[in-house]
Parts: C-alpha cells; structure tokens; sequence
C-alpha cells in the first residue's frame, strides 16, 4: 500500500494528466513555431508538469526555474507572494510561457506577471495544469489550461500540504480536509 493511501483520494488519474498535458503540448508546438521558447517554471509546486509538458513540446526550448511562495505550509494564501529564486538570465527579448500546476486566488500569478513582464520580454503567456475559478480574487487569463477544479484543496503532482504529497502521482484531494 503507498504512503498516501489513507490519506488520498484521486481527482484526476495519471492516465488522464499524461493525455491532456500531450494535447497542450502539441498546441503550443503549433504556437510557437519559428519562436525561440523559454519555460518559466514556478518552484515548487509546478516542476513534475513543467517537466511533462516541455517533454510533449518539439521544439528547441530554454528552461529557467522561478521560485515564490505564499502559502507556507497551510491551504490558505497569506496574501504576500514571495520570490524565493530568481531565473538565470535576463530576460529581456524573450518569448516566455509561464508554467503553474494551480491559479487558485491568482495572487501568485499576478504577482509574476507584473514582474516578468517589467523585465520587458517580447512576450508572456500562461500554461496552468489547474484552474480554481471559485477562488479567483484577480482575473488571470490562461492561455494554456489543463482543468477547471471545484473548490477543494488538492495535492500530489507537485502540489504540497505543508511540503508533503508533491511526489503523489496523480491529482488528489486530502480525505477529511
Ligand atoms: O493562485 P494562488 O492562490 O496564488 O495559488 C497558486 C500558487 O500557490 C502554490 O504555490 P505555494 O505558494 O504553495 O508554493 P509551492 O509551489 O512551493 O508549493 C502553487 O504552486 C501556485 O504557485
Ligand atoms: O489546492 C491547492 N493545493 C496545493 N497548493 C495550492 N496552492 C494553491 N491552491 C492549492
């Protein structure tokens, strides 16, 4: 029986995750064609999608690695987004599609675009596995999305409760939470 069993309960199986993030992969193939491409993947949560998706993109792409936080540790957002690393390299001149596992309130992600986009690229765009749309407190748009989720917390597939379950295969939910 794995770790997680008890405690775990499945939303969205692997097979599903695998068979759509091979869809957004494929379009934003078609997309960025003849474009140099930089992933902006947001430490933690959004690593094990990031890594799936840029595997399903054919295309000669950068990654860079971009940390904040905001929820230390509990399922509530203390409303104060934090980087806690910087990309690499500037990016200035740079066709950049930032990668997230959720937009729950939006916090985090308008937070990142006011400051990517400060470092004037010649474009941003957004790829989010999930969309929490009951939760939104500012309107992101998502260019590339994986699927909408009802108001509950989820984990696994990168995403954490209090650090632990981002290694759970599969999109789950806390049973009891
Ligand atoms: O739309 P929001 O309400 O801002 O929530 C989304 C953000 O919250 C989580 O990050 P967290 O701050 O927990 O850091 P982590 O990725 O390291 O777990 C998640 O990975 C997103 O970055
Ligand atoms: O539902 C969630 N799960 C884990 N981390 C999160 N960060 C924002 N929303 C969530």
């Amino acid at each position: 029986m794995a770790f997680y069993e008890k405690d775990v309960g499945t939303l969205i199986d692997e097979a599903k995750l695998q068979a759509r993030i091979r869809e957004l992969g494929a379009e934003i193939t078609r997309d960025y064609q003849g474009k140099e491409l930089t992933l902006v993947c947001v430490l933690k949560g959004s690593t094990f999608f990031a890594m799936d998706l840029a595997r399903n993109i054919d295309l000669p792409l950068t990654l860079e690695f971009l940390g904040v936080s905001s929820y230390q540790g509990g399922t509530e957002t203390t409303g104060e987004v934090r980087i806690t690393t910087d990309v690499s390299k500037p990016m200035a001149g740079k066709h950049l599609l930032v990668i997230e596992d959720i937009i729950d309130t939006g916090l985090t992600m308008g937070f990142l675009l006011e400051n990517l986009r400060a470092r004037h690229p010649a474009s941003v765009k957004v790829a989010s596995l999930l969309e929490k749309p009951s939760r939104a407190r500012t309107k992101v748009d998502i260019d590339y999305k994986g699927f909408v989720i009802d108001d509950v917390f989820v984990v696994g597939y990168g995403l954490d409760y209090a650090e632990k379950y981002r290694n759970v295969p599969f999109i789950g939910v806390m049973k009891g939470k």
